[in-house]
């Protein structure tokens, strides 16, 4: 078996719908156990189409991504159903695909039993699975219809983090939760990316959240990336005119983590 680090790329990827490009030579890497990476950039800019784009949903108009050195939109049959579950998507809206009238118990026994059929150590129990975003057991009787957005929200980013993922995009994953669980479950999935060597791609708004979990964020704008730093460098010292647009509307220095109050 190889020991080689499950790797994520985009090369010069560009994408778009219908022959219109939206996001235009973008390159990034994730690396299981490598420093999380987060994309920031104002809406419509082209997040969701560079996810897309990520997971081979669109296929590439120029550049490629590769998983592990093969080329995503190729790959055969069985190395796409690995795929699915190496690399683990979480939506804004906590979709799921799963029929709603599923309760979250045979939701989660679904996905660590596809995690066991490929060969995933998971280890972990429905129970697991539930206080990793903060829900208690009693949720697992609930079918996901009678759920809120949040609660939709942590059982997406559970059901995820219940296949053992290499890699982890998450897309505004916490945009229906509240300010303390958000940062409660930024802590948590800081936690986990770290100790199960995770590649992590963070794209939202939540420029908070961003700055407590990444440690390189790239600023899209019009679908290529204008500047590239750590959180500290980005919101402190901006270069480009839109990092600087965007370092303005970060939240109030309360809000902030310590080491990026200064200067601002
Ligand atoms: N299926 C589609 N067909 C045609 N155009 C699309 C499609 N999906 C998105 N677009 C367009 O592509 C551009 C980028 O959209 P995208 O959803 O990637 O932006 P975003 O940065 O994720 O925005 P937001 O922050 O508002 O979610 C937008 O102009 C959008 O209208």
């Amino acid at each position: 078996m190889s020991t080689q680090k499950s790797v994520l790329t985009a090369t010069n990827l560009s994408a778009g719908y219908g022959g219109t490009p939206v996001i235009r030579d973008v390159s990034l890497t994730l690396t299981g156990g490598g420093a999380p990476i987060g994309v920031i950039g104002q809406s419509g800019v082209g997040k969701t189409t560079l996810i897309h784009a990520l997971v081979g949903v669109l296929k590439p108009s120029g550049g490629r991504v590769t998983f592990n050195g093969r080329t995503v939109n190729k790959l055969a049959l069985g190395a796409k159903k690995n795929f699915g579950v190496s690399v683990r998507r979480v939506q804004q809206n906590g979709f799921t695909g799963l029929d709603s009238r599923l309760t979250v118990r045979k939701a989660l026994e679904a996905e660590l039993a596809k995690a066991r059929k490929a060969g995933r150590a998971t280890g972990g129990t429905v129970e697991d699975a539930l206080a990793t975003v903060l829900l208690e057991n009693r949720y697992e009787s609930r079918t996901i219809g009678t759920l809120s957005g949040g609660e939709k929200q942590r059982l997406a980013l559970a059901s995820a983090l219940a296949t053992r993922p290499d890699v982890l995009i998450l897309d505004e994953p916490t945009t229906a939760l509240d300010h303390t669980l958000r940062l409660e479950l930024g802590r948590r999935i800081s936690e986990i990316v770290a100790e199960q060597k995770i590649g992590l791609l963070l794209v939202s708004h939540d420029l908070e959240m961003i700055a407590r979990i990444c440690s390189t964020v790239h600023v899209l704008s019009d679908g290529t990336f204008v500047e590239t730093g750590t959180p500290e460098q980005l919101f402190n010292n901006p270069h480009h005119p839109v990092t600087r647009e965007i370092a303005i509307a970060m939240p109030k220095a309360s809000g902030m983590p310590e080491e990026l109050r200064s200067g601002r």
